[in-house]
């Protein structure tokens, strides 16, 4: 008796996204080359009376860039702050920021330019303006305003939204952002449905060439079950609020946090 053997299914363009469901006897990592790993902590976990020292703190613990939690209290049931502290906090960190608008769509189109500007880095670099898919009824001319003003452009989109909607768009961004919690509050659990979605967006981006890299954001931990498997599922950029401000020493979480995005990515840790 001879057994029958089976070539080991690769991955392909034409084949699939590299899911272990088409190719499970394949290494289940991203499709296409991996991106540069990125920890980018959210500040809503911070002291906000001290906003400035604490983004100072994320610098020195080797975060990649600072987001800020934009609510307006209307798109999302929570309030945070406006262009002004941004602006401040400039002052305090040379790290890149990332703005991201939970807010609604006359606040969007209101204050854009202000949110564009206050998001630059120290020298006027374009800074990351992120703004919901859910909350512009013209999302093209919203995302070229953003690059027109010296900013890079990013689109973000709650659990519930289809990826099918940002379709259109992935040629106008530089992020796409995928909420993997709802958006309005820190400490949330991960909603692993979301892992799917990351992938299917990720082969879009891949099969046409676009220079684009996905960020998660909402319940992501140093753990397999979360930056693990969006690692795997092709995001390269991972925003983590509870899950590095738990820890003490904020340097040992962003080293834990890449190692496992690496890990996940099929990539030695010190790769
Ligand atoms: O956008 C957000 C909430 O709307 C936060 O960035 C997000 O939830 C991060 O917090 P945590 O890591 O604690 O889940």
């Amino acid at each position: 008796f001879k057994p029958t053997t089976f070539a080991a299914p690769r991955h392909s363009r034409s084949c699939c996204s590299g899911c272990p469901i088409c190719c499970p006897t394949t290494l289940a990592a991203v499709y296409g080359e991996p991106r540069p790993v990125q920890i980018i902590p959210s500040v809503l976990p911070a002291d906000f009376g001290k906003l400035g020292a604490d983004c100072k703190a994320l610098e020195d613990a080797g975060c990649d860039r600072i987001q800020f939690d934009v609510m307006d209290g209307n798109f999302v049931p929570n309030l945070t702050f406006g262009p002004d502290t941004i602006r401040w906090c400039r002052q305090y960190t040379t790290l890149p920021f990332e703005t991201q608008l939970m807010v609604s769509e006359k606040c969007t189109d209101a204050m854009l330019p202000q949110f564009t500007e206050v998001t630059k880095g120290p020298n006027g670099e374009p800074g990351v303006v992120i703004v919901h898919v859910e909350a512009c009824t013209h999302l093209h001319r919203a995302l070229s305003s953003i690059r027109a003003a010296g900013g890079s452009p990013s689109v973000a989109l709650n659990p519930h939204t289809p990826p099918e909607m940002i379709e259109n768009v992935l040629d106008l961004v530089d992020h796409v952002l995928v909420m993997t919690v709802n958006p309005g509050f820190g400490g949330q659990a991960y909603i692993p449905t979301m892992t799917d979605k990351i992938r299917k967006i990720r082969k879009w981006i891949v099969d046409r060439n676009l220079d684009v890299d996905i960020e998660v954001d909402g319940g992501i931990k140093a753990t397999k079950e979360t930056i693990g498997a969006c690692a795997e599922a092709g995001a390269n950029c991972f925003i983590a609020g509870s899950g590095l401000f738990a820890y003490d020493d904020m340097a040992q979480g962003v080293k834990e946090l890449t190692a496992l995005a690496k890990e996940g990515q099929g990539l030695p840790a010190n790769a």
